[in-house]
């Protein structure tokens, strides 16, 4: 066991290595057979890297810190680790900072031919190229610029660099929990009382992780999921975390999770892990758009069928897409208003297909009340609620429509993505696009068959007997999700 200043590691239990790029590259191994529950090594927080431990925001001044907004996003800690960079070794991180990637496979720094190739996908809207751009002109550059002490004018971090922090903080954060002691004083606290928004970040907490280890508490995903957004920004903090951010993560192969107590964040293994085998941490088992756009590389696992892909695939599918194939079937002048009733309630303005091809329920309620006849909408109006999921032959026409419709705005078929796959020396960028669009496009067309063929066995039986039960007929209220399998 090695104990040096940060925390601990026993190198001689566990080893980092280059795995194949399909493996994910550099990452950890283990160099001995391990139970559940063993720590693999600690650190402390107090080396985690963010805007509560770097000493940029209290040499800014706390109150222009927050004048500038570099309080809100991720622009305060990037400009917190452009300044520890420009500090080099004599900053704790400036090693740290040295180790980490300065190029990026994401489709944030691909060219326009490579993002063609993810159209259709909701990759591309997400991208937020723009947004990053003005915050660092309208945000970043003039706090830089109001202090030459600190930001020498000949050693300005351009936008490059921003970017390259951004995505470091994309692909490699974790979303701390705070605790009062790992506050650090109250000057910090005053720092930034609402906390970074992490929309996006890597790796954070697991509620269930939390309840089982009780005073450790997990640092994944889904627990930042219940939070609601302002508890996020009070709880936790977007943090960058040394040897934390060297696990690789595969779909279902988690066998590691970074958990924390007041002083120390802890890697330690979540089932029996056998000398030899990569230990994985998780990024939240992700959709391969998902993977694409925050790590640059996508899963592929064998699926069902004999097809290779990623179990955790979903397609995304926008009401606005909904609402042009709705114009489309029918003249209605009130659609509008009705969406926006529908978003004031906070309805969902993208509805989640997912490999198990069941319709949303909301998707359904959604379809629904654009066709409520005039007194039927006013009714629902008055008294708050959005119809009831009930499946008709009406919206199954649409949901038909609405998924030809999805399925035309990628650029290319199955089997002509099935034939570029089998290509050799294949660009990278266009491999993962391809995989991307021909994950979605299977769940679109395996979903569209099941509803059209639903839709055949309807006419089939109209004017004979009724639709069977659990074929969501009129009237009967699907469960959690309609299926049509
Ligand atoms: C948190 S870092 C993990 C350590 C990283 N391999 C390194 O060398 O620094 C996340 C990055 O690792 C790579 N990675 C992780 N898991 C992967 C996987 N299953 N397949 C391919 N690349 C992966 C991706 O480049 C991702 O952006």
């Amino acid at each position: 066991m090695i104990s040096f200043v940060a925390g601990i590691i026993d190198l001689s239990a566990i080893g980092f290595k280059e795995f194949p790029r399909e493996d994910g590259g550099r990452g950890a191994i283990a160099l001995r057979n391990f139970n559940e529950g063993e720590i693999l090594f600690s650190i402390s927080r107090s080396f985690t890297l963010s805007t509560k431990t770097s000493s940029l925001p209290t040499k800014f001044g706390l109150k222009a810190w927050k004048e500038r907004k570099l309080d809100k996003g991720w622009s305060g800690l990037i400009l917190c680790m452009m300044w520890e960079n420009s500090l080099g070794s004599q900053s704790k991180w400036g090693p740290y900072l040295a180790t980490l990637p300065k190029n990026f496979d994401t489709p944030m720094f691909w060219n326009d031919t490579d993002l063609k190739e993810l159209e259709g996908t909701a990759v591309v809207g997400k991208l937020g190229r723009d947004d990053a751009e003005r915050d660092y002109h309208e945000k970043v550059l003039p706090a830089i610029q109001s202090r030459p002490d600190l930001f020498p004018p000949l050693a300005i971090p351009d936008f490059e660099e921003y970017h390259m922090m951004g995505s470091r903080i994309l692909s490699r954060s974790f979303n701390l929990e705070r605790t009062s002691s790992s506050e650090g004083d109250a000057e910090d606290e005053e720092i930034n009382p609402e906390g970074d928004k992490s929309t996006g970040s890597a790796m954070d907490v697991d509620s269930d992780a939390q309840e089982e280890a009780k005073d450790i508490e997990d640092t994944s995903k889904e627990a930042d999921d219940v939070l609601s957004e302002d508890e996020d920004e009070e709880n936790s903090v977007v943090s960058m975390v040394p040897m934390a951010d060297l696990f690789n993560a595969r779909y279902g192969s988690e066998n590691a999770k970074l958990f924390y107590d007041e002083l120390h964040l802890k890697m330690i293994t979540t089932k029996e892990i056998q000398a030899g085998e990569q230990i994985f941490n998780t990024y939240g088992d992700l959709s391969n758009g998902e993977l694409l756009r925050r790590y640059g590389h996508v899963d592929l696992l064998s699926l069902p069928g004999g097809m290779r892909g990623n179990p955790a695939d979903v397609v995304e599918i926008g009401a606005d897409l909904v609402l042009s194939t709705f114009s489309e079937h029918t003249v209605s002048s009130s659609s509008t208003e009705r969406i926006d009733w529908w978003l004031e309630e906070g309805g969902d303005d993208v509805f989640i297909l997912e490999m198990n091809n069941e319709i949303p329920q909301v998707m359904i309620s959604f379809i629904r009340l654009l066709y409520l006849p005039a007194d039927e909408w006013e009714k629902v109006r008055e008294k708050g609620k959005p119809p009831r999921p009930k499946l008709n032959s009406q919206v199954l026409d649409l949901l038909i429509s609405v998924l030809k419709n999805c399925l035309a705005r990628y650029p290319s078929t199955i089997e002509h993505d099935e034939e570029i796959l089998k290509s050799q020396n294949l660009a990278l960028a266009k491999f993962h696009a391809t995989v991307v669009r021909l994950g979605e496009r299977r769940i679109v067309t395996t979903t569209l068959e099941q509803l059209q063929s639903w839709h055949r066995a309807e006419c089939g039986e109209k004017g004979s007997t009724k639709r069977k039960q659990n074929s969501g007929s009129e009237g009967r209220k699907s469960s959690k999700k309609s299926k049509y399998a």
